[in-house]
């Protein structure tokens, strides 16, 4: 290995304004996940001092879906920075992203905090204020998305952006492992999936998130929001596409990728 994990931090965040970059197996081994988050936790505290301020997390690769088009079994998360959100049926402009991708998922925003390492699905639900459906828009920095599992962790989950529906709804009475999605790319059906594709149910990625961050002593806390993962196949972008994102029984969202 001849890259230190600051100089692989350093070249991510190049990335964002001067282009993908190659994988970075120059200082990463492809599975190495506590390298990979040392990578990721270091352009975090970067962003912080930058002013961005955290908002929640994404867990990611929690699809079998997406596990297997990125050939990983297991998943991971990301930070989500309060200037990554897309307002429901707003605008990305394509420049200030480079290959982005568009997941449908559920949503839940905390309404108090999940300190506990040994988090269940269970405790999570007791915490969730309301549930909306969801896009994230991911777009990776290393060239072509030639990713490993260590280049995604690396890349803060190769998260870019988020939206949410306006409308969230109480989790009481949802079925979220039933939840049946379909994204919609300018009317036409791009992706479907289904509540379950999320480890089984969202909330079990939430309480994945949960127990993941309060062992690493950066706990979820009150108003936080959980993107957990998408619940089926990723989308690339083209400028000018309608993104329309529904989850029955949970709300639908939509953005424009274009000017
Ligand atoms: C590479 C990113 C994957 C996700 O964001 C996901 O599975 O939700």
């Amino acid at each position: 290995m001849t890259a230190t994990f600051e100089d692989l931090a350093r070249r991510l965040r190049d990335a964002y304004a001067g282009g993908t970059v190659s994988p970075l197996r120059d200082g990463l081994d492809p599975t190495d996940a506590d390298g990979a988050y040392a990578v990721q936790t270091i352009n975090t505290r970067f962003w912080e001092t930058q002013g961005r301020r955290i908002v929640g997390r994404k867990a990611g690769l929690t699809a079998k879906a997406v596990q297997q088009q990125l050939g990983v079994d297991q998943p991971d998360f990301g930070v989500l920075f309060d200037d990554m959100r897309i307002a429901d049926g707003g605008r990305l402009d394509p420049a200030r992203a480079i290959q982005p991708k568009a997941e449908a998922e559920i949503a839940f925003i905390l309404g108090a905090d999940l300190p506990d390492a040994g988090s269940t699905a269970e405790q999570v639900a007791t915490a969730v204020t309301s549930v909306h459906a969801a896009i994230e828009i991911v777009d990776s920095r290393i060239a072509d998305w030639k990713i490993s599992f260590a280049d995604t962790v690396a890349d803060n989950g190769s998260s870019a952006f988020f939206l949410l529906a306006d409308a969230g709804r109480p989790l009481a009475g949802l079925d979220l492992e039933g939840a049946a999605m379909e994204m919609t790319v300018n009317g036409a059906v791009a992706s479907t999936g289904v509540g379950a594709a999320a480890l089984g149910n969202p909330l079990n990625a939430a309480a994945w998130l949960a127990r993941t961050l309060a062992a690493r002593g950066e706990p979820l806390k009150a108003g936080d929001i959980l993107l957990a993962g998408a619940l089926g196949p990723m989308v690339a972008l083209t400028p000018g596409d309608v993104v329309v994102a529904r989850v029955a029984g949970i709300g639908e969202c939509r953005f424009t990728y274009g000017n």
